[in-house]
Parts: structure tokens; sequence; C-alpha cells
């Protein structure tokens, strides 16, 4: 099997003398869309938070184990921050995008990364593209984001993600605050975005990781129970807590 793209070896971490995450191995592959599954509290949001660094700055917390992107180990003392967070985007449960307009919350990331002004339009149409969004808000530019709906909102934030040209997406239930149609035009735009990025994406939502997800994974009180492709993990599942929980005898 092919390295990886992103991993985890060994990852455990504790909020305080609680401990959340317990011994977690887990790679993604590169180009393939990988659900987290398990019941509330089981630890998939904050696995998918140590891959972005996201609890750097949380009081308390204290983590051991790797993780790796390509070969790259996340957590060396020589990773900037910024740098991985580029190269590894993240979309939340509910919509956050600034208090300014369409264009700008794209935009602002690219500034403040970098990028040069004169690469940045093109980027910006490129990505609205990308995330389905372009046809619906091409003469509104410069609307307050606010004043789009839920799940345009949503689409905006992928925008902002894609925008980076990140390697690796991570989300976290995306489609959570979302009707079904908004729910249905975001899973097909994962769907294609899956050319271009690895995705690793929370889900509640059992028919959501069976329509999108190449793979998932099961988490149960912050170990990994079983990771395998969906069909497998939904109709082949080899351990009992795995099958009890896909058929909805637990949550
Ligand atoms: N910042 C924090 N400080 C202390 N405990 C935390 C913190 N964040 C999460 N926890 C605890 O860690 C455990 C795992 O939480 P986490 O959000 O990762 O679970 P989850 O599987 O994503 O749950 P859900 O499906 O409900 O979102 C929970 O017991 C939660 O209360």
């Amino acid at each position: 099997m092919q390295q990886p793209k992103l991993s985890a070896r060994g990852i455990s971490l504790w909020f305080g003398e609680k401990q959340v995450l317990k011994d977690i191995d887990i790679g993604f592959q590169d180009r393939q869309i990988t659900a987290l599954i398990g019941p509330s509290g089981c630890g998939k949001s904050t696995l998918l938070r140590c891959f972005n660094r996201m609890h750097d700055r949380t009081p308390g917390v204290r983590l051991s184990g790797h993780c790796y992107l390509d070969q790259e180990d996340i957590y060396a003392k020589s990773v900037f921050v910024a740098a991985i967070r580029r190269r590894i985007g993240m979309v939340f449960q509910k919509a956050n995008p600034f208090a300014k307009s369409i264009y700008e919350n794209i935009n602002y990331g690219l500034k403040i990364n970098g990028v040069q002004e004169n690469q940045r339009h093109e980027l910006i149409v490129q990505s609205l593209k990308e995330s389905f969004l372009w046809d619906e808000v091409q003469h509104e530019l410069h609307k307050p984001a606010a004043q789009l709906s839920g799940g345009q909102q949503q689409r905006l934030c992928i925008a902002r993600a894609v925008a980076l040209r990140p390697e690796v997406i991570l989300m976290d239930e995306p489609c959570s605050a979302l009707d079904p149609l908004s729910t249905a035009k975001i899973e097909e735009l994962i769907k294609n975005l899956k050319a271009d990025y690895t995705i690793v994406i929370v889900t509640h939502n059992m028919q959501q990781a069976q329509r999108i997800a190449d793979n998932t994974v099961f988490m149960y009180m912050g170990r990994i129970i079983e990771a395998d492709t969906t069909p497998n993990i939904f109709n082949n599942a080899t351990n009992e807590l795995t099958s009890s929980y896909v058929h909805g005898k637990f949550g």
C-alpha cells in the first residue's frame, strides 16, 4: 500500500487528567475521502484537530506520539504552525465566515499568507468555482458574507480553505447545520474536491459516510476500533462494536 498522506502514530491526548485519545495509529491515503465516525464524545474532533495543531493553545493539553504530513512531523520544532495550516486546511461544523464581503473572505487569507496581489483575483474566482458558489455569487462579490444562506456560507468557507491550495482538508461535521438540499450540494462538492485533496471528515450521518467516503474509521472511547473501506465497515465489519454502531444499536 502507498504511504499515507497524513498519519497519526501512537497519538494519545489528555485534557488535564482526562485521557481523550488512546494510542491512535491511522493513515489517510492521498486523494481519498475518509470518514471518522463514532458516538458523541469518542474523540473524533479532538483527533481531527491534532492534525493542524488546533490544541496548541488550549490550556492543560498534553499530547504524545507523532502526526505526519507525508514524512514530515507536524509537531517538529522546526515546523511553523501557519505553514502547516496552509497545507492542512479546516472547515468547521458551523460556517464561520469573517464579517467581510464574499470576496474579502477569500482575499484576506491569501493576503495574510503572502500571496501576491496580482495572483489573488484569479485564485478567488477559481476557488469560488471549485466550491460550486461562483454561479450564485459572481454578480455580488462585494456583498457581506453574512447575507448568504447557511449552505452558501459553508461553501464559502470551503472556498476559503481551497484558495490556499492545501494538500489536506479536514472537515468537522460540515453539514450538520444544513438542510438536505444544501447537504447534497456540499457532498457533491466534497466528492469533486477528492481529485485534488486528501479529505478527512467527521460525521454523525451514517448515510453521508456511505455516500461520500472511500474509507471509514470507527472510534470508541478514544480508541480506533476499526478502519477499513467504507463498504467493509458498513457491511462486513470484523468488530462487534463497529457492527452494532453502524446498524444503529447504540449512538
Ligand atoms: N477543550 C477541552 N477541554 C476539556 N475536555 C474537552 C475539550 N474538548 C473536548 N473535550 C472532551 O474530550 C472528549 C472528546 O471530545 P470530542 O469533541 O473530540 O468528541 P467527538 O467524538 O468529536 O464528539 P461529538 O460527536 O459529540 O462532536 C469529550 O469527553 C469532551 O468533553
